[in-house]
Order: structure tokens, then C-alpha cells, then sequence
């Protein structure tokens, strides 16, 4: 899985052709969508036409909460597959754990069976606590290869992200840039960003990067789709990244996983 790939949530279907078909021309090779997003069908367009072979390409995209449970969850799956137009899919994950539905573990074990049958090459979660991922990892089979949470340098996820180096899990950031409100602006990151010759924007996607995050940026804007995938040739040294680390405020722009129980 590529560390770096493309979001492109709150973007419509058209908008999304245009937008996946720069990044992919600008590199990125991974995208993540979702069924709730209602742009698979763009996207699938976008990755299909782009002319790069498919193995190249690493295609995420997730369960919608009223579609958990076995047999629903299959069927979720078939239909995002046919808007997508792919064979096969890389990464499912299940979009929320909606803990008081009870539903995640039966939902997971059709994840399974996906994986087993390769209609999907891995399968992760997203938004998954502690509790969910214990439950999770207690009582089925396959550990999750990634868990996607909101995750950024006003919300670390510190307790989070050492469980899952203790299980193996791989940290995906959502939201890697604070959703562009706000955190862009911080006084640290300018200050960061006038020393390296960079954009804010690449300082936090290279602060992510270097404590081993996948991160997911989305931007409909071309040369911010291109920004944001250049942050491969600088680095932040330990002073930089403890300045970066220090910002935490453990306040979240999203919904609280534990109580997100929303299926419309
Ligand atoms: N699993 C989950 O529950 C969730 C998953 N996600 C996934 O994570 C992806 C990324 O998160 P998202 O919520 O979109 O937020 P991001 O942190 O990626 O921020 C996106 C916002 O930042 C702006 N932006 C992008 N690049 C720059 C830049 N270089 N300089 C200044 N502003 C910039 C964008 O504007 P513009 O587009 O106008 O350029 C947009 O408004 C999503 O697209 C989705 O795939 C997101 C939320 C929840
Ligand atoms: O973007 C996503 O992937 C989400 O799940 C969120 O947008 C989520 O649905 C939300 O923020 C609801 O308020």
C-alpha cells in the first residue's frame, strides 16, 4: 500500500473523475473512496481510463454503516464493485464500527470471507477503538491491516497508534491536513514551512510520513493535489518534530467512534 494515496470525501461523482484522473497523473496511485461518499462511479471511471495497469493501482473503499452484517455486507460489497467497474478490490474497510448496533463482528466475518474468495486483496477497519479493535481481534480471525482514523497534528491518536504497533495494524490518518480548517494557519507549521522552503501543507503530510502513518489528503485543487504528494525529498529533524508533536490538543474535528451509531 502506497503511504501516501489520494481522499477524496465531500467531492461529487463528476468532480471526482477530474480530480482522481490529476492525482493519478501527479503519481499518486491510491485512492480512497467510499459508498457513502456516492463518487465510486467517478472514481472507477477516473482508474479505469487512466491507462496504468491495474496492478499499480490501490483502490480503498468502505462499508457504509446501514450495509453491516453478513449477508447485507456481501451484498454492499457487489454493488460497490460494479459502481467501481473493478475485478478486483485492494482494501475494504468497514466504514464505522457503530458499536451499540452489534453488528461489526458479523460484518467482519464476511470481510473474511471476501479475502478468502480474492475479491479483496486486504481487509482494514475505520474508526475503530480500542475496544472495538479488542473485541475484534478477540473473536475473529484476520487481523485488520490498517485501521483509517481521524488523525492529524491537533489529534495524534498517541493511545491509539501503540495499540496497533502492538498488534500490527498499520495507522491510517484521515483528515491528515485538520479538514483545511485551521491547522494550516498554526504559527508552528508557517514557521516550519519558511524553514524548509515548504507549505504547511507539507510539513504536516511530512510529519505524518515520518511517524509511519498512511495518509489520505484530498484536495479538488490541481496544484494542491500536486503540493501534497511532493514530500518525499525534505526532512523534518527531531526538534521539528517535537514542535510538530507539542501542538496535540486531543480535540477532534469529527464524530466520536464510540457513539456513532448514525446509519442514514
Ligand atoms: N474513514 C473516515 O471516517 C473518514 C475518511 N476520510 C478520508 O480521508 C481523506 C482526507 O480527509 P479530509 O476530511 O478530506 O480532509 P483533509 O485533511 O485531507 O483536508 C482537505 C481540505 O484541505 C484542503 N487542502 C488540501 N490540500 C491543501 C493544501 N496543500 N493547502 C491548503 N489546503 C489544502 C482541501 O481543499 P480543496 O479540496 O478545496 O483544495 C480540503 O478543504 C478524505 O478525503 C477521505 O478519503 C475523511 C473523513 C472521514
Ligand atoms: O468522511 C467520512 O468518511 C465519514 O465517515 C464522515 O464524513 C462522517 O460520516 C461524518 O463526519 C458524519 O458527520
Amino acid at each position: 500500500m502506497p503511504q501516501l494515496g489520494f481522499g477524496v470525501f465531500q467531492v461529487s461523482d463528476a468532480e471526482a473523475e477530474a480530480a482522481v484522473t490529476t492525482a493519478l497523473r501527479s503519481g499518486y496511485r491510491s485512492v480512497d473512496t467510499a459508498s457513502a461518499y456516492q463518487n465510486e462511479e467517478g472514481t472507477g471511471r477516473a482508474l479505469r481510463e487512466s491507462g496504468i495497469p491495474r496492478e499499480e493501482l490501490f483502490v480503498t473503499t468502505k462499508l457504509w454503516n446501514d450495509a453491516q452484517g453478513y449477508d447485507d455486507a456481501l451484498r454492499a460489497f457487489d454493488a460497490s464493485m460494479s459502481r467501481l467497474g473493478l475485478e478486483y478490490l485492494d482494501l475494504y474497510l468497514i466504514h464505522w464500527p457503530t458499536p451499540s448496533r452489534g453488528l461489526y463482528l458479523d460484518t467482519w466475518r464476511a470481510f473474511e470471507k471476501l479475502k478468502a474468495d480474492g475479491r479483496v486483496r486486504s481487509i482494514g477497519v475505520s474508526n475503530f477503538t480500542v475496544e472495538t479493535l479488542r473485541r475484534l481481534l478477540d473473536e475473529t480471525d484476520v487481523v485488520p491491516v490498517v485501521n483509517q482514523i481521524e488523525l492529524h497534528p491537533y489529534f495524534q491518536q498517541a493511545g491509539l497508534r501503540a495499540f496497533h504497533r502492538e498488534h500490527g495494524i498499520r495507522t491510517e490518518a484521515w483528515a491528515p491536513l485538520g479538514q483545511g480548517r485551521g491547522l494550516l494557519d498554526d504559527p508552528a507549521l508557517t514557521a516550519l514551512g519558511r524553514a524548509h522552503g515548504r507549505t504547511p501543507a507539507q510539513i504536516a503530510l511530512r510529519w505524518h510520513v515520518q511517524i509511519g502513518n498512511v495518509v489520505i489528503p484530498k484536495s479538488v485543487t490541481p496544484s494542491r493535489i500536486a503540493e501534497n504528494i511532493d514530500v518525499f525529498g525534505f526532512e523534518l529533524s527531531p526538534d521539528d518534530m517535537k514542535a510538530i508533536g507539542d501542538l496535540d490538543k486531543g480535540v477532534r474535528l469529527g464524530p466520536d467512534p464510540a457513539t456513532f451509531n448514525v446509519t442514514g
